[in-house]
């Protein structure tokens, strides 16, 4: 999801971030934008006394680290991407720049230093435009820095040289991480937080709507022209535009561009998004790089049986989609992709083939059919094979245990001695329930076809007796006594004399006072 519109300006561009920390990954990808990650070779050694102040100085390694990766990515291939986002944190403390300790004697002075006081921390952001032209590189650098003051607690020796020796601070400006372990050493925060993580968010979004709506315009059309956004001149036959790329298109025409068909190219990147995942998923790729060492995409192909351009094809695409990280040892998961795309997590059923996206040596992938999750599909599914149900099943599981918890918790529901949940498949939200509320006994009434096979599926947490399963029929048998039923999934798409049908059983057995809860096809609406 894009919460922020002018994220979603990015999304048909092909952008760059020039950066190895795995905190501006998180949070630019958590933003819901679509990057590479290409790791900046600029060494950090500008001369700190030669800038007026410390914040000068983080914008100007900022711009040098995207600028830096524009050049290297125009000289390999002749094609800059469009965009490549340079980021540079420091901590300035009493006139003093501290960026990453070199060694633990380092980080312990610099830790002494920030303890009992405040000290600001900067993070320099450049956003680099760039275009080639004639096989020569344009850039349009926009930059700006933002400062969040932090105030440490006093430290005592014996807490400093602990948190030195977890070895978090070490590769962190200022020598620690406030997202972590770090939080502990810190009393207060004036300003955004996620500038102290690395990258300040709120001000790249403020900036990107000045860049790409420049008179406050919430039109997401190009604009017909930008002002005040001229870059500096770049030496090394680069040139800088005083114009965005947007607006060379619109000089180009000469009148208003038709509307930009945003919402359907959504839906085509969404389709091939899909294939790609897919694809990762059925090669096993999340298996494959799950706590190992990085592998490069040739050893990737090696160990798959597939072709070494292809692949690397298929790991970018999931590097953008942000399941995989790439750095100069290759690619690996992330935390998402560890967490539920590897076999024994997957939210994908492991059923079908991908079709649309071939790294096979041969002939590309054949039709089989991709099974999306949708518990719907599982009585459909009973003219298939075990493997397919099991499959949905297995989607249905996994797609519940993701937001159980957050469905538990939606509602305070510690008034009620019984639930019911219809349709409950193998109790991963039964068990989520139970957990959060210890009163709480919890019936699963779903199919027998579906219940035989609830051994084989561990909720989150061990298993409670709070909860037992019931074999039955919605529709056909009488539906067991409760306080509360739980109508989760199970609602969607039906026509309206089924879902009425369903709804007055369930109103048929509620006594005065019971409840309905419901969730809705998201699963994070529940309504008591
Ligand atoms: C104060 C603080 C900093 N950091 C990290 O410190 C690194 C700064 O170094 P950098 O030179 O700006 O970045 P890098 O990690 O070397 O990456 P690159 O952009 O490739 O230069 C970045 O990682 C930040 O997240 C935290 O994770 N938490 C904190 O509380």
């Amino acid at each position: 999801m894009v919460l922020c519109p002018v994220i979603r300006k990015l999304l048909h561009k092909r952008v760059v971030l020039a950066s190895a920390s795995p905190r501006r990954q998180e949070i630019l990808r958590q933003a819901g934008l679509r990057f590479e990650v290409v790791p900046s070779r600029f060494k950090e050694t500008l001369p700190k006394a030669s800038f007026p102040t410390p914040p000068a100085y983080a914008v100007e390694t900022a711009k040098q680290k995207a600028l830096e990766v524009a050049r290297r990515m125009h000289q390999k291939d002749l094609r800059a991407p469009d965009v490549v986002i340079g980021a540079d944190t420091i901590v300035a403390v009493g006139g003093l720049i501290l960026e990453k300790p070199v060694d633990k004697q380092d980080a312990y002075s610099m830790l002494s230093r920030l303890s009992g006081k405040e000290h600001s921390v900067f993070t320099g952001v450049a956003i680099v435009h760039c275009c080639s032209r004639d096989g020569r590189l344009d850039t349009d650098v926009s930059e700006f820095y933002e400062e969040t003051r932090v105030q440490f607690s006093e430290l005592s020796e014996e807490l400093l040289w602990e948190y030195i020796d977890s070895g978090e601070p070490m590769d962190k400006a200022g020598g620690y991480g406030i997202q972590a372990l770090g939080g502990m050493l810190v009393e207060q925060v004036h300003g955004d937080f996620l500038n102290v993580v690395g990258f300040p968010l709120n001000r790249f979004c403020k900036k990107l709507a000045e860049l790409y709506y420049p008179s406050g315009r919430e039109d997401p059309r190009p604009a017909q022209s930008h002002q005040g956004r001229g870059g500096r001149a770049e030496d090394g036959g680069e040139r800088t535009q005083a114009a965005g790329p947007e607006e060379a298109v619109s000089n180009r025409t000469g009148h208003s561009p038709p509307p930009f068909p945003t919402g359907l190219l959504e839906l085509v990147d969404s389709f091939k998004a899909s294939k790609a995942l897919f694809t990762a998923c059925k090669l096993k790729v999340f298996d494959l790089l799950k706590d190992g060492a990085p592998l490069k995409a040739v050893d990737v192909a090696g160990k798959l049986g597939t072709s070494a351009c292809g692949t690397g094809r298929l790991l970018d695409a999931c590097v953008a989609l942000g399941f995989l990280q790439k750095t100069d040892r290759g690619y690996s998961n992330t935390e998402t992709a560890n967490l539920h795309l590897t076999s024994d997590g997957r939210v994908l059923p492991p059923t079908g083939r991908p079709r649309g996206m071939s790294v096979g040596r041969g002939r590309a992938g054949h039709g089989v059919r991709v099974c999306l999750s949708d518990p719907l599909l599982f009585q459909a599914s009973c003219a298939h094979s075990e493997e397919t149900r099991l499959g949905l099943l297995r989607a249905m599981h996994s797609l519940a245990k993701l937001t159980a918890r957050h469905v538990a918790t939606a509602f305070d529901l510690s008034r009620f001695a019984s639930a019911c949940d219809l349709g409950g498949c193998t109790g991963a939200l039964a068990h989520a329930l139970a957990r959060e509320y210890p009163r709480l006994r919890v019936t699963v009434f779903d199919l027998p076809e579906v219940l035989q096979h609830v051994a084989g599926f561990q909720p989150d947490g061990p298993r409670t007796e709070q909860v037992s399963f019931l074999p039955g029929d919605i529709f056909e048998d009488s539906l067991p006594e409760a306080d509360l039923y739980v109508v989760s999934r199970i609602l969607r798409d039906w026509p309206d004399g089924k879902v009425h049908e369903l709804l007055s059983r369930v109103a048929r057995a509620c006594k005065p006072g019971e409840a309905t809860a419901s969730t809705s096809l998201l699963q994070n609406l529940i309504f008591v």
